[in-house]
């Protein structure tokens, strides 16, 4: 297993345009499929430590208050879910708690899901697609103070640069992967669409484990771009040496991932996989507990850029009807 430094560029690099060999490195057929960009706007570090730490606060509310944050007719993809989803061994996973929104706010701050449609849109009727229709909700105000503003200003922050990213990966793809991709697909994506989510993390501490992935199984994100911020700890160290993000590359190979604490990473989903007709690969990773830090919870915070509802994202299927497909096998 080698740790290897993901390809990393600034900000400004990327609002100029990332060149070729900078893009086939991050993204490439060797690749790992992952990027990291450093020299965020001033305000990143401190919102970013406020919303991990929020997390913490969150999963140790009283559960009769959590119990209230929890969707059920939603499928646990909006608010709070603990258990809900299963292991790869069925058992239903308790090893973490996440917080799930709709960022539809990134498009219209007045929104807290996506505008209602009916039949006699052109867009179709999407009222039965409860995991992505349904309105947010927020933990009370007096029990995590700034909880709603802070996520929503890290939410649109990691939106609005994932939105660069996508423009860089547009030209990439089209060139070199797909010339039959749509022009400008995964910006447009990015920028309009009301059906990203974010989910925020605590992985509970984990006890005794023989599991690998202890702490998130392998898989690959659904998404077509997911902004990942660096984790925050419990003892405020780093992911370390044996515990932390992994990603099997594109040759089959487990390579441990760090994301420093003032970075942000963006790793590509199997919606742009499918999209681009399989060539631009999604990235499959897990997550795994430190074994000589058992006692430490982690914090991060996951935003999976995707697709309106009606966009279709192969020959037979729409966002929804693909993504249903999917989340079946994880419930
Ligand atoms: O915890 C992490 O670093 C990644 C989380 C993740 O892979 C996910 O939520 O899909
Ligand atoms: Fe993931």
């Amino acid at each position: 297993m080698r740790n290897i430094k993901p390809v990393t560029v600034s900000l400004k690099q990327l609002h100029e345009g990332l060149d070729d060999s900078t893009l086939q490195e991050a993204f490439g057929p060797d690749s790992l499929g992952i990027i990291v960009i450093k020299d965020l706007p001033a305000e990143y570090p401190k919102l970013r430590e406020t919303v991990l730490t929020n997390s913490s606060k969150l999963a140790n509310l009283p559960s009769e208050v959590l119990s209230q944050l929890e969707k059920e007719d939603a499928f646990w993809l909006i608010g709070w879910s603990r258990g809900k989803e299963k292991l790869k061994n069925d058992k239903y996973d308790y090893n973490k708690g996440s917080f799930y929104l709709n960022c539809s706010f990134h498009v219209d701050d007045s929104l807290e899901c996506p505008p209602p449609t009916t039949s006699s849109d052109k867009t179709g009727d999407f009222s039965s697609y409860k995991g992505y229709i349904s309105e947010n909700v927020y933990p009370p105000e007096d029990l995590v103070p700034g909880f709603k503003d802070q996520i929503k200003k890290l939410i649109n922050l990691i939106i609005t640069i994932g939105e660069s990213v996508a423009v860089n990966c547009d030209r990439y793809i089209k060139e070199t992967v797909d010339t039959e991709y749509p022009e400008g697909y995964l910006a447009r994506i990015v920028s309009t669409s009301y059906s990203s989510k974010a989910r925020l993390l605590h992985y509970y501490p984990a006890q005794e484990t023989t599991d690998d992935d202890d702490w998130c199984g392998e898989h690959v994100d659904h998404s077509c771009l997911t902004g990942l911020t660096s984790a925050l700890y419990s003892d405020s160290q780093n992911d370390g040496d044996d515990g932390g993000l992994f990603i099997k590359s594109r040759n089959g190979e487990i390579v441990k991932v760090d994301i420093p604490p003032d970075c942000l990473a963006f790793q590509s989903g199997s919606t742009l996989e499918e999209v681009s007709k399989g060539g631009f690969k999604a990235v499959p990773h897990y997550v795994k507990s430190s074994p000589s830090r058992r006692d430490v919870s982690r914090n991060t915070l996951a935003v999976f850029m995707q697709p309106n509802l009606h966009e279709m994202v192969n020959d037979k299927e729409n966002f929804a009807q693909y993504s249903n497909r999917i989340l079946k096998k994880n419930h």
